[in-house]
């Protein structure tokens, strides 16, 4: 059996003084997983840790069987880890142009410039605005066009859907389903929009209070009442 892609074992990070994972369990054999969870749950502390962007972190971190807690960010993109971070993180005074260069490492892989505009044609069209000129939805883009030009093996999402209007969420929905089903990349998804994430995933893993407490199917989970609320204290409607 081939190792999982990533595999995380009593994970527990600390910020400051508090104590936010509280020993993590999650393996990711391929494909997408997606961690839902409430507000302040210790979603982003999970992603930001697997990217060695927290310094105190305990536990086991495995990277296709390489032990790689506590390398530095640097280190985890060496390994082609790749993160699209929570709120977007757009240098205001570089154009989307700009932007795209510095993250282009090859230009022998998989993704290219080129092919960043060419799926996002609204960056192509936007390619000598800056930062802070452009919309929520084009800063996604663009944060997201960053991460793939790493050609990464593994893509973290921090909540690609905040603040985006629902056709921009589809076709965002659309892109992470083409990377992971005709691409090969593993995806590991985190959403507070849980239907984001039963459409996209394939599993979905509950967190909360810095623990996963469940994990199912994303296609059952998505009819099981009974766990939206008792998780994420959604009523029946949702
Ligand atoms: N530097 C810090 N020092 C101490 N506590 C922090 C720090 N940064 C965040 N926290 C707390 O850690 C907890 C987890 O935050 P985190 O951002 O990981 O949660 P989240 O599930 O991603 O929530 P959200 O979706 O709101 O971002 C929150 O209660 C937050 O207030």
């Amino acid at each position: 059996m081939p190792e999982p892609l990533l595999e995380l074992r009593g994970l527990f990070a600390t910020l400051g003084n508090t104590c936010i994972l509280h020993g993590v369990d999650l393996t990711l054999a391929s494909g997408c997983l997606a961690v839902v969870g409430r507000n302040g749950v210790g979603k982003s502390t999970l992603c930001r840790s697997i990217m060695g962007l927290v310094p105190d972190v305990t536990g086991r971190l495995r990277l296709a069987g390489q032990e790689l807690l506590g390398r530095p960010p640097h280190e985890m993109e060496g390994q082609g880890v790749a993160i699209v971070p929570q709120g977007r993180r757009t240098f205001p005074s570089l154009t989307v142009h700009e932007h795209l260069r510095l993250a282009q490492k090859s230009k022998a892989k998989a993704w290219t410039i080129e092919r960043v505009y060419q799926t996002f044609p609204r960056l192509a069209e936007r390619r000598r605005n800056r930062g802070t000129q452009l919309s929520g939805g084009e800063q996604q883009m663009l944060a997201i066009g960053r991460a793939l030009l790493r050609n990464p093996r593994l893509l973290i999402l921090d909540e690609p859907s905040e603040g985006l209007s629902p056709l921009v969420v589809e076709q965002l929905s659309a892109l992470m389903q083409q990377l992971y089903r005709s691409e090969g990349m593993t995806l590991l998804l985190v959403e507070q929009n849980f239907r984001v994430a039963v459409s996209v995933a394939e599993r979905v893993a509950v967190m909360i209070s810095g623990r996963i407490v469940h994990e199912d199917e994303a296609s059952s989970f998505a009819s099981d009442h009974e766990a939206h609320e008792r998780f994420l204290g959604l009523g029946e409607a949702a």
